[in-house]
């Protein structure tokens, strides 16, 4: 069954919840969102719930074709963002890039 959750570090919370935030890269093992799903988001630290979102796209994209457009979508520089990915999933080659908006806070 695809799970309807997803978490994230608390950290990201604002950018998400004031729109500045509207992707995130996830491995494999988050790959089963779909297009048009509503997903209920919590903190990853205490699984606090703070809002829902509907997944837009799921996209496979590789760690050398992130560019300044997906750093915009996520708030951040490009080196912020590669360095974020590498401490979350050490070397990783393969991402999913889910895309999302706020349905409710
Ligand atoms: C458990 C887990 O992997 N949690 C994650 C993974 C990623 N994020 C955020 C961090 C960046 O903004 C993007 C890119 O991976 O997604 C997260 O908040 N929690």
């Amino acid at each position: 069954m695809t799970s309807n959750k997803i978490t994230f570090f608390q950290r990201f919370e604002k950018d998400i919840l004031s729109g500045a935030k509207t992707i995130t890269l996830r491995d494999d093992s988050e790959s089963h969102f779909k297009a048009g799903q509503g997903v209920s988001v919590s903190t990853y630290e205490t699984d606090r719930w703070f809002c829902d979102v509907m997944i837009d796209s799921v996209e496979r994209i590789k760690f050398d074709e992130l560019n300044l457009i997906h750093a915009e979508q996520e708030n951040m520089t490009l080196p912020e963002l590669k360095t974020v990915i590498t401490d979350i999933y050490g070397e990783i080659e393969n991402l999913w890039m889910i895309s999302f908006h706020l349905v409710r806070s």
